[in-house]
């Protein structure tokens, strides 16, 4: 009677899952498998995706619909990481940040890239792209399957296809040598997103986040290397991807302005820019200049003067013995900035003394360079880097260099045609 009885339970338990299972899946089962998620070189990623198990169908990657990538990069702190959230959260694309991947990889229990990825993130070098591409193939083809199983579930005739925002990446020329070799034509890269700040704000921003953020890297070492990693590597990826008409240069360095609302708004605005309130009488807050005007102009708020103001006296001073070169202005807006807190909030300031005098730099500056050029009979000039004026400053000169440059151009026409004649 015992053997019976464990007979009847063995074969009960050994048919349990089976019958659980057919009961719980009245269609085919669907199940994705993901045979090698370890990072040992991209040619054992080797994953499969069977939609039928009774046919044994394998997808791999070029059997899914080919994804969409958007490349966001630029300087550190520039926001890459808070743009690519508000982003998703509002059309929702899915972010693969580069650099999160490697950090959450440097703490995988384990690891053998653990210390390799700890010493670059250190000194703001770029981590092999063996590891940097496997982490984001595999990143993306989980979401990929993701969509392809949903699709299943749903019994839906189409998969759909997968959009993704790819943070920090490519960094330097392996990181796009690689892309190109692992990843190459089995995604449609889109669009290059470029933020770009003053190195000033890089700099600030990376500083404040070191306080609480316990990189490894927000210090002003680490930070001194990564900027020189992002203009001398990162920057002709920019380059590279401007020639393919595919960059987006977004002016990242926005800043925002303290308001005193004399009204009472309890929730939060959510703006692509970020979330702004509450507003509560009385109570500073910060807000995008554009909804400060917008405020006051409707009487709901005064504003606070930003405190870079206090130190236009001194740079005034400074740029007055300073007469050959132009010295880092207080903020990357700040003639905009006085220019409508004057307009729109009737707070004059006065430094037309500093403002002519940058002016007056520049435009010299700019003069000599072709002067010199001229004089010497030079064909070409190098690179030029003004170095300290802000956007607005370089639009005062545009004219000038477009038109020195054209001067040159002639110059050299005329100097190939005398050295052709000189032939005959
Ligand atoms: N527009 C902005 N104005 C002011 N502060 C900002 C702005 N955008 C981001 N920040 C702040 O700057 C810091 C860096 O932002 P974020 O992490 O998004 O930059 P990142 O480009 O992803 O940086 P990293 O490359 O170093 O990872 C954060 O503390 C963030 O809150
Ligand atoms: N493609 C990448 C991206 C990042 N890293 C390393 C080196 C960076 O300084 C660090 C931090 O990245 P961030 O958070 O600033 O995007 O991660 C890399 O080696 N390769």
């Amino acid at each position: 009677m015992f053997v019976i009885i464990i007979k009847r339970w063995l074969n009960y338990s050994r048919n349990f899952p089976v019958n659980f299972l057919l009961k719980q899946t009245p269609k085919p089962l669907n199940y994705c498998q993901i045979l090698s998620t370890k990072i040992d070189g991209i040619d054992s990623c080797f994953y499969r995706f069977f939609n039928n198990i009774n046919n044994n169908k394998m997808y791999d990657w070029n059997n899914l619909p080919r994804p969409n990538v958007i490349f966001v990069l630029g300087g550190p702190g520039a926001g890459k990481g808070t743009q690519c959230s508000l982003i998703s959260e509002k059309f929702g694309h899915v972010h693969l940040s580069a650099g999160d991947l490697l950090r959450k990889e440097q703490n995988t229990f384990g690891s053998k890239y653990g210390e390799l990825i700890a010493e670059h993130i250190k000194n703001g070098t770029i981590v092999p792209v063996e590891i940097t591409c496997k982490l984001l193939m595999n990143a993306m083809l989980e979401n990929m399957i993701a969509l392809a199983k949903q699709a299943n579930e749903n019994e839906q005739k189409s998969i759909a296809v997968g959009n993704f925002l790819i943070d920090g990446f490519p960094r330097n020329q392996d990181n796009l040598d690689g892309w190109r070799k692992f990843v190459g034509d089995k995604v449609n890269v889109e669009l290059v997103l470029v933020l770009e700040c003053p190195e000033q704000i890089y700099l600030e921003r990376c500083l404040k986040r070191g306080q609480h953020s316990g990189r490894a890297d927000d210090n002003p070492e680490s930070m001194k290397k990564r900027l020189d990693t992002h203009l001398n590597q990162t920057m002709p990826i920019v380059n590279y991807y401007e020639k393919l008409n595919l960059v987006k240069r977004i002016d990242a360095s926005h800043d925002l302005i303290e308001i005193v609302p004399t009204f009472r708004y309890d929730r939060q605005l959510n703006l692509i820019t970020g979330d702004f309130g509450p507003f509560r009488p009385s109570v500073p807050v910060k807000v995008p200049m554009w909804l400060a005007i917008n405020l006051h102009r409707q009487n709901k708020c005064s504003i606070i003067s930003p405190t870079w103001i206090n130190d236009l006296p001194k740079l005034q001073d400074a740029q007055a013995q300073e007469m050959n070169r132009l010295l880092p202005p207080p903020n990357e807006h700040w003639r905009e900035t006085l220019k409508l807190l004057e307009q729109e909030f009737g707070r004059s300031i006065q430094c037309s003394e500093l403002i002519e005098r940058r002016e007056a730099i520049l435009k010299k500056s700019v003069h000599e360079l072709f002067r010199e050029a001229y004089d010497k009979n030079q064909m070409f000039i190098g690179d030029v880097t003004l170095d300290n004026a802000t956007s607005a400053e370089l639009i005062l000169v545009k004219e000038m260099i477009a038109k020195g440059f054209k001067r040159l151009q002639e110059l050299r026409r005329n100097v190939l045609l005398a050295s052709n004649r000189k032939h005959y």
